[in-house]
C-alpha cells in the first residue's frame, strides 16, 4: 500500500494553530509534512491579528490540547475568541471550497464555535460536548466504524474500521431537542463512531469512552470540508504506535502506516484533487 504518496501534495497550504494550551502542534505538523503538505504553525493570537492571512491556506487545523486550561467547559473560552475575531473569515475559508479539521480539543472548539453541525448559514452551535459519563479524562485506544457514505472528506479513503488513541474529558456529544440527530444520520454527517470488537457503534464503556449516544466520535459538515472528532489521527503515524504492533507484525497485519496518517492524507488529497 503506496496510498500516501500525493500528486499534487506541495500546493496545499496548511495552518496548524497552537498556543493557549494547545499541544499537538508538533505531531499534527509532521503527519502534514510526512504527505508532503506545506505547513506552517502560526499561534492563535497572531493568527487573530491577521486574519485575512487565512486565505494563504486551503486547510485549517485546530489541535488538541487545553485550550485556555478548559475553564468553563473545553474549547469554549476559544470558540469564543474566535467567534468575534476570525468567525466571519472561517465561514469564508469554508464557502471558498477550504478544509478544517478539529481533533479533540479541536473538535470542542468548532462545535462549540459553530462550524460543526454546520446545516444552517452562519455560526449555528446546536450541539455540544460534556463531560464523560464515568471517570471523567480517559486515555486509551478505540474503535472506530468508519461511515464510507458519509461526504466527510477526510474518512472516505479510510478502512470500514480503524483505532485509534483517545484522550478526554469531555467527549460526550449532546443535542438540542428536536430532529437534528436524526438530520444527522440521514444526511451521513457522522463519519466515525465508538465501535466494539464487531466493529459496530456502541455507547457501552469502555468501547466508547465519553458515553456519546449512538457512538458519535466525530462530525461533519454537509460540504465534508469541515471535520471534526474526538479520537487523535496525528497521534497514530507510525505502525509501532499501536500498543499491539507486534501482535501485528506476527500475524503480517502490520499497516506500512499509521491509520491516522492516512486520515490527515484525505483531507490533503481533497485539497490536491488526487
Ligand atoms: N486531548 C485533548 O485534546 C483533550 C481535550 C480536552 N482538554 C478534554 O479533556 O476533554
Amino acid at each position: 500500500m503506496n496510498a500516501l504518496k500525493i500528486d499534487g501534495a506541495a500546493d496545499v497550504r496548511a495552518l496548524v494553530l497552537t498556543g493557549y494550551g494547545l499541544n499537538c502542534e508538533a505531531e499534527t505538523c509532521a503527519a502534514l509534512q510526512t504527505v508532503g503538505a506545506r505547513v506552517t504553525a502560526r499561534h492563535v493570537a497572531d493568527a487573530i491579528a491577521d486574519v485575512d492571512a487565512l486565505a494563504g491556506f486551503q486547510l485549517v487545523v485546530f489541535i488538541g490540547g487545553f485550550s485556555f486550561g478548559d475553564h468553563i467547559a473545553s474549547g469554549r473560552v476559544f470558540a469564543n475568541r474566535l467567534r468575534f475575531k476570525m468567525g466571519e473569515r472561517l465561514l469564508r475559508h469554508v464557502d471558498d471550497g477550504g478544509l478544517v479539521l478539529g481533533i479533540c480539543n479541536g473538535f470542542q472548539t468548532i462545535v462549540k464555535l459553530g462550524l460543526l453541525p454546520g446545516l444552517e448559514p452562519g455560526l449555528s452551535p446546536r450541539v455540544s460536548l460534556v463531560m464523560n459519563d464515568r471517570l471523567g479524562y480517559w486515555d486509551a485506544w478505540v474503535r472506530l466504524a468508519v461511515d464510507r457514505v458519509s461526504p466527510c472528506v477526510f474518512t472516505r479513503a479510510l478502512p470500514p474500521v480503524i483505532e485509534l488513541p483517545s484522550r478526554h474529558g469531555e467527549g460526550k456529544l449532546v443535542f438540542e431537542e428536536g430532529p437534528l440527530r436524526q438530520v444527522l444520520e440521514d444526511r451521513h454527517l457522522i463519519p466515525v463512531r465508538y465501535a466494539d470488537e464487531a466493529g459496530a457503534a456502541t455507547e457501552r464503556w469502555p468501547d466508547n469512552p465519553d458515553g456519546s449516544p449512538g457512538g458519535i466520535a466525530g462530525l461533519c459538515d454537509p460540504s465534508g470540508r469541515v471535520f471534526g472528532l474526538m479520537p487523535h489521527p496525528e497521534a497514530y503515524l507510525y505502525p509501532e504506535n499501536h500498543p499491539h504492533w507486534i501482535a501485528q507484525r506476527e500475524a503480517g497485519t502490520l499497516p506500512e502506516h499509521g491509520l491516522g496518517l492516512h486520515l490527515l492524507a484525505g483531507g490533503v488529497r481533497a485539497i490536491a484533487g488526487g
